[in-house]
């Protein structure tokens, strides 16, 4: 059954949502109060680098199935189901602010004339469902029911996560509407997980806590490695065969980022504090995230002491690889440190150097490859493992750089080769391999 959709938000959840519900039928309008942006879009240009996004929006607006619009009248008003997916920043105290969620619902309730199903897609706390459906109420005076479809997709793979997702979570008290939000999906032919609202709303923190702490694991065990003479990539193989584990987010390296881990994490501490419950794991997951940022700096500190005046490349920007990103990227954690050390940095990224331009300006250089970037230097730190920084060779390092020193913060490279090609090379959870002595 095709039908006519709105979208609040065209952050990556709504507009990787627009995108792709109009790509199986559905005629939708997307809504932004960022008019920037909407007139972006409407040029047939992605805000966001997503790989296949941008081809994905021409080809269903020349179709006539997705349109953009500042007026919130026009998105609302006939739709027969609206997501709203504005942002949920982390706000006062490490809980979700909820401003954006609350002001989209008011404009729901004030333009929508076809008695829509209010989708919330944005990741909030459990409770806050039942709290818009009070406020639409109050808005419009009557009752509109919501449903909760929380996002599991990613940066970088977010249109192959939407169309070949593990699951879809829709959770609601009121079946019809619920299966009205799982009619929409069905061209998907995903397994769906009918739950009632609190739960779906849970499932989502639950989800990236878990994650988060597999990963906070695993870096905590790189850490043994390092002191016991173990191999990580070799411990995470092994853990990962066992089915019950599972070999997904086990990579270890320097911490997660990007604008949902920490923030999330962080609001489902909270929301175990507001219910009097301190939420023990998850502290420590922060905790260790926190210092695994600075691995890469005080692995540099530990060999050269003082890195005053040191010319030092940062290969990769974003908090991973294919998105431009750099909320809560570890790169930044290690920009800091080394500008308070007086080090000359050079950094280099694919796609999100201008975001890191807009914060630090002329107190760093700009390359505009990694030749460029590592030419010259004294110490080559990977921090994101972008394709083209993957595939330089050490011996590449070996002709540019003074002396090859390569701190890598994503195992790119095996032990062996490293040995082989001569280079300093110090990674996460592995024996460093020197070629020259180091005190
Ligand atoms: N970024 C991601 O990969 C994922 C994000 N999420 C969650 O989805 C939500 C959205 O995240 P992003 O897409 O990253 O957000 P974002 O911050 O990139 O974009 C939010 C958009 O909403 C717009 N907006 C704000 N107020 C509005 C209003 N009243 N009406 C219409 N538009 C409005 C903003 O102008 C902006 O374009 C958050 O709750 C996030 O935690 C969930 C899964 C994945
Ligand atoms: O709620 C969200 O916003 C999304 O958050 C994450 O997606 P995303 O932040 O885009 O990226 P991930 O691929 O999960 O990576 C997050 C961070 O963890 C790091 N990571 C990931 C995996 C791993 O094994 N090791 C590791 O250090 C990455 O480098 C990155 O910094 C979740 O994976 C999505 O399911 C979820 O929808």
């Amino acid at each position: 059954m095709k039908m006519k959709l709105a979208i609040a938000g065209t952050g990556y959840v709504g507009l990787v949502t627009g995108v792709t519900l109009s790509d199986v039928g559905h005629t939708v309008t997307c809504f932004d109060v960022d008019e920037q942006k909407i007139q972006i879009l409407k040029q047939g240009t992605s805000p966001i680098f997503e790989p296949g996004l941008e081809e994905m929006i021409r080809k269903n607006t020349e179709e006539g199935r997705l349109s953009f619009t500042t007026k919130p009248k026009i998105a609302y008003e006939e739709a027969e189901c609206i997501f709203i997916a504005v942002g949920t920043p982390e706000g006062q105290n490490g809980s979700a602010n909820l401003q954006y969620v609350e002001r989209a619902a008011i404009a729901i309730a004030k333009h929508a004339k076809n008695n829509p199903v209010v989708v919330i897609k944005s990741t909030v706390p459990v409770g806050t469902n039942e709290k818009i459906e009070k406020i639409l109420y109050e808005y419009s005076g009557h009752h509109l029911n919501v449903v909760s479809n929380p996002e599991f997709l990613r940066e970088g793979s977010a249109i192959v996560d939407t169309f070949s997702g593990d699951r879809i979570v829709i959770g609601a008290s009121d079946k019809a509407a619920g299966d009205r939000v799982e009619a929409i999906y069905k061209p998907l032919k995903l397994p769906i997980v009918r739950t009632d609202i609190r739960s779906a709303e849970m499932i989502k923190y639950a989800s990236n806590a878990f994650l988060a702490t597999k990963i906070s694991f695993i870096n905590e065990i790189a850490i043994l490695c390092e002191k016991t003479g173990a191999n990580i990539i070799d411990v995470a193989k092994g853990m990962g065969m066992d089915k019950r584990i599972g070999e997904q987010f086990l990579r270890a390296g320097i911490g997660f980022g990007g604008s949902c881990f920490p923030k999330d994490t962080n609001a489902l501490q909270k929301l175990a504090l507001d219910y009097d419950y301190q939420f023990k794991i998850l502290s420590s997951v922060t905790e260790v995230n926190h210092e695994q940022k600075k691995h890469l700096f005080h692995k540099a500190k530990q060999y050269f002491q003082d890195l005053n005046g040191k010319k030092v490349a940062i290969l990769g920007l974003s908090f991973k690889p294919n998105t431009d990103d750099i909320r809560e990227a570890p790169s930044l954690d290690l920009i800091q440190e080394l500008l308070l050390e007086g080090a000359e940095i050079t950094v280099y990224d694919p796609i999100a150097m201008e975001n890191v331009k807009k914060i630090y300006g002329d107190r760093l250089q700009y390359a505009s490859s990694v030749s460029e970037c590592i030419e010259d230097k004294e110490i080559a730190f990977i921090v994101t493992e972008w394709k083209d920084i993957r595939d330089t060779s050490f011996a590449t390092y070996r002709k540019l750089m003074r002396e090859p020193m390569i701190i890598d913060g994503r195992n790119c490279y095996s032990l062996e080769e490293a040995a082989k090609e001569h280079v300093n090379y110090i990674s996460i959870g592995r024996k460093p391999v020197f070629f020259k002595k180091f005190q």
